[in-house]
């Protein structure tokens, strides 16, 4: 690695955001720019104050730079970021698109910067791998618990675990993709306080842990119950769970990932039962925000079908996820509807 630090562009510091632009600062080998936008006035003014199981307690944290939009390297005459790690939601069926977010930080012909999407998903790459052909696309598969549960205040009580690898670009040379995910990796795990490995695995690493978020996060989304629930509900698991889990497990087998054959009552039992845990998706339905319902069960979804795998419960799941959605473009005034009808014409 060279001697000058690298120059790190980090897209989106909430609940996971927050903690990778924490390890990467603390490894001294990276100077970070953290891009907010709601939480920007009260990090800029005060920094993060951040709870974390793998750093501690931590009062006004502040990230080198903390910027309140994506820079635009070229008007503003910047030199390329060496890497951009995009740690938003990622929703591909609400503006602006993820290419379009990163666009002024990283120009079409970029062959020097490196993406890293620490996102959940399938697929999430392919938007990139068209807008940017000759960008390294590097996948981050995060295990993390971690939650923002005011403005900049974060709340990390689950340890930090992070594959890396490359997604796959036939326009790069592997060896120079693996290169930079080895490199990030030690960037990123340089602090000590995370457990950040390379993995050759990525679809491997990304259908696994979609045996968790396609199935738990719109399960738990839709009834509002959290992991703990779910398991103590009548025929939680057995009537919702378990057949979600199988068919995600068949979907990834057609598609030529063989997963372990305790995946399933592994995921069921990963988040131990009182800790009741919330996930992303359901803190998200909470919130009032967009769900990732796209990338975590579309996706599969259609890869699965499209392999000829029947997936009765992900499709209930889906349209169901999808219903939710439309309810959140209505209060956020994304789709309008006609006015309602007077009783009394
Ligand atoms: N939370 C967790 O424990 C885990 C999450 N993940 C995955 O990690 C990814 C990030 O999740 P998480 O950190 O929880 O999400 P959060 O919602 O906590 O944080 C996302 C951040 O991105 C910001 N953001 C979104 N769009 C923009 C934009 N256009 N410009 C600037 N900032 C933007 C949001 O700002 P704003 O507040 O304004 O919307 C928010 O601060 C997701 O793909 C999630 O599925 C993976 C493992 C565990
Ligand atoms: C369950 C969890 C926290 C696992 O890391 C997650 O990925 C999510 O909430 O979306």
């Amino acid at each position: 690695m060279a001697d000058s630090k690298k120059n790190v562009l980090v897209i989106g510091g909430g609940a996971v955001g927050a903690i990778a632009a924490l390890n990467l600062e603390v490894g001294g080998l990276a100077t970070v720019s953290v891009v907010l936008r709601s939480n920007f006035k009260p990090v800029n003014e005060s920094g993060y104050s951040i709870e974390s199981c793998d750093h501690g307690i931590l009062k006004n944290w502040k990230p080198s730079h903390v910027l309140p939009q994506v820079p635009d390297i070229t008007n503003q005459s910047l030199p390329p970021y060496d890497y951009i790690v995009l740690v938003t939601k990622n929703c591909p069926d609400v503006p602006p698109s993820i290419s379009s977010l990163v666009g002024p930080a990283l120009p079409a012909t970029n062959t020097h910067t490196t993406l890293v999407l620490i996102q959940n998903g399938l697929n999430i790459e392919k938007p990139f791998i068209e807008s940017h052909p000759h960008t390294t696309v590097l996948s981050g598969v995060s295990l993390i618990g971690s939650a923002e549960t005011a403005p900049g205040v974060i709340v990390q009580d689950d340890r930090d675990r992070l594959l890396v690898g490359a997604f796959r670009n036939p326009n790069i040379d592997v060896a120079l993709e693996q290169n930079k995910a080895k490199e990030f990796v030690q960037l990123y795990g340089k602090g000590g306080k995370t457990d950040c490995v390379y993995s050759e695995t990525v679809l491997h690493d990304r259908w696994r842990k979609l045996v968790y978020n396609a199935c738990l996060n719109p399960i738990c989304a839709i009834t509002g119950l959290d992991t703990g629930r779910i398991r103590l509900a009548d025929g939680g698991i057995e009537g919702l769970v378990r057949p979600a889990m199988q068919e995600i497990v068949q979907a990834a087998k057609a598609k030529g990932v063989e997963l372990a054959e305790n995946v399933v009552d592994f995921m069921i039992e990963v988040d131990p039962l009182d800790i009741y845990l919330s996930p992303s998706m359901l803190a998200d339905v909470r919130k009032g925000n967009y769900i990732e319902f796209e990338n975590l069960l579309g996706e599969p979804l259609r890869e699965g079908k499209a392999a000829g795998v029947p997936m009765p419960t992900l499709e209930v799941l889906y349209q169901l996820a999808k219903a939710i959605q439309w309810r959140t473009k209505e209060a956020q005034g994304l789709v309008q509807i006609p006015p309602k009808r007077n009783a009394v014409a």
